[in-house]
């Protein structure tokens, strides 16, 4: 049996276990469809941070704040599998190298399309930027929304989790510090 037809076949069990007839008309592709969105929602595991960083790295002598804000992510949560919603805010200094920017949010949706918690979510994009990029100091910050937390357990659709990681300069200076808190503020749920 190939992987695919064990994957649908595990779909059809919860089908089945939560009540549903597997063979009627509308739910007939759902275990395909099932599997190719999971697929999708899971590619991160198969990409390298490292290649789409270091394959868009240009000489600069800018050595100013860079921050790339409301970057939007979908990743899903590793208790539940239930979707995280939310923004990422990235800031870095650069150390003689720039790196692209698309791939900022290249690189969130490397670790967003993983099963996560918005803490280790937060340190992974921080830690793949500083190893690759070398920049003086990097920041992320993550605002965002658990369903686990909205569409059942304690049900507060109200609230939102705000994580973040600070490297190099960041972390050891409050003025580069307070001007990216400053930057990304404005942008926070309100
Ligand atoms: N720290 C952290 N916790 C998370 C994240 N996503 C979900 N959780 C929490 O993980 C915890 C799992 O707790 P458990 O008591 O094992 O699970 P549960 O019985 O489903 O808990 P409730 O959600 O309180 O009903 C819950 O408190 C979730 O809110 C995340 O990104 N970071
Ligand atoms: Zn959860």
């Amino acid at each position: 049996m190939t992987k695919e037809i064990e994957f649908e076949n595990a779909v059809k069990k919860i089908l089945t276990h939560i009540g549903e007839d597997i063979n009627r008309e509308g739910l007939i592709d759902t275990p395909s469809r099932v599997r190719k969105a999971f697929e999708f929602m899971c590619s991160g595991y198969k990409q390298d941070p490292k290649e789409i960083i270091e394959k868009a790295l240009f000489t600069s002598t800018n050595d100013e704040m860079v921050v790339v804000k409301d970057i939007e992510f979908y990743s899903q949560c590793e208790h539940h599998m239930l979707p995280i919603i939310g923004k990422a805010h990235i800031a870095y200094i650069p150390n003689g190298k720039v790196i692209g920017l698309s791939k900022i949010p290249r690189v969130v949706d490397v670790f967003a399309r993983r099963l996560q918690i918005q803490e280790q979510l937060t340190e992974q994009i921080c830690d793949a930027l500083n190893e690759h990029l070398k920049p003086k100091g990097v920041a992320v910050m993550i605002d965002a929304r658990h369903m686990c937390m909205e569409m059942r357990g304690v049900e507060k659709i109200c609230s939102t989790t705000v994580t973040s990681a600070l490297r190099g300069l960041f972390k050891t200076n409050k003025t580069t510090k307070d001007e990216f808190l400053s930057i990304v503020a404005q942008s926070l749920h309100k």
